[in-house]
């Protein structure tokens, strides 16, 4: 199927490369809780599709096992590589960055990614531990096996540590973020520092938050721009230059994300998304690490 809708946007980043404003997520929808080496040939496929409508920025990482069907996907996609932006992160082997990324490579079948992403900050409480960990990040940079590196679910005293000691310093924090976690103090923290701003679950309020105080203006929304709420969270994002990573095993939903590319919101009307959001708090994922007092 031909992609027939206005072509994705880029964001530039604070080391010059460029990131396509809609992704395609390898993770929820398709981790694997089993086996890894169990390859998932609906995964595979899905990706195929998703690069077929147009979607040529693609999120991975090494804890959703499944590297190596994105790999194969866009293998056997024909798609050029230097078409392509692949994130993936590390985790699990953190004590390992090189090594991580050599294995993720590998799995990838690629020599670089686009993006490189620490998870996670979860992995220690000590200062130095973070410091070391960014140097090995710019590291892989260096080595051009990442060509940007960056973070992932970072709080400001996280970010603070790598800014005492970097000389690369992150090119971006991917979040989780949607109306009902507007995150204003860490997006501020974001834009002071020139950090670009990921979102994931940029549709959580279509779906773990259906039913709260931004249905009405999503709705309505919808109907003003002929498109779906979903359209209009991913819309949300991109308007406040932020990156959105959504994903669906569904052909029908990759497509019609996309027409999130066709119109923009007014600045009045994100302001009227942002008030009913904040009269509800949300958050989906890695609830047992954050305090949940803690909306920055
Ligand atoms: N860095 C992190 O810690 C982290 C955490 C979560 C996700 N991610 C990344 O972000 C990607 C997307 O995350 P997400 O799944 O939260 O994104 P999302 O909020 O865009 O939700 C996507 C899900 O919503 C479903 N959906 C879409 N329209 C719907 C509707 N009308 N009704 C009901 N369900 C509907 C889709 O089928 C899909 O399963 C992941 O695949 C992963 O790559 C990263
Ligand atoms: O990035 C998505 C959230 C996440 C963190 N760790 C995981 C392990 C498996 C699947 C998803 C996740």
């Amino acid at each position: 199927m031909a992609n027939i809708h206005t072509p994705i946007p880029n964001l530039k980043l604070n080391d010059g490369n460029s990131i396509p404003m809609l992704a395609y997520g390898t993770g929820t929808a398709w981790y694997k809780s089993g086996d890894e080496s169990k390859i998932d040939q609906a995964c595979i496929d899905s990706t195929k599709l998703a690069m077929k409508l147009g979607y040529y920025h693609l999120d991975g990482a090494e804890v959703y096992k499944t590297e190596t069907e994105l790999g194969t996907g866009i293998k056997e996609s024909g798609v050029a590589r230097d078409k392509l932006f692949v994130t993936t992160k590390v985790i699990s082997n953190i004590s390992d960055i090189p090594g991580a990324l050599k294995t993720s490579l590998k799995k990838l079948q690629m020599d670089y990614v686009d993006l490189y992403l620490i998870h996670a900050p979860f992995f220690s409480e000590s200062k130095e531990e973070h410091q070391e960990k960014w140097r090995q990040m710019e590291e892989m940079k260096a080595q051009g096996l990442a060509k940007s590196i960056g973070v992932s679910n970072y709080l400001p005293e996280h970010l603070d540590y790598i800014f005492e000691t970097c000389k690369t310093p992150p090119a971006i924090n991917q979040i989780e973020f949607h109306p009902y976690l507007q995150h204003e103090g860490l997006l501020k923290y974001h834009k002071e520092k020139g950090i670009a701003t990921e979102a994931y679950g940029p549709l959580s309020p279509i779906t773990k938050g259906a039913g709260g105080p931004v249905d009405g203006i999503l709705n309505a929304l919808a109907k003003k721009y002929a498109v779906n709420p979903g359209e209009i969270c991913l819309r949300w994002c991109i308007d406040q230059d932020v990156v959105a990573i959504t994903t669906s095993s569904k052909e029908q939903r990759l497509s019609d994300y996309l027409r999130a590319m066709t119109f923009k919101l007014t600045p009045k009307e994100i302001q009227q998304i942002n008030e009913a959001g904040s009269q509800k708090h949300l958050r989906g994922f890695w609830t047992h690490k954050y305090d949940d007092g803690d909306r920055r």
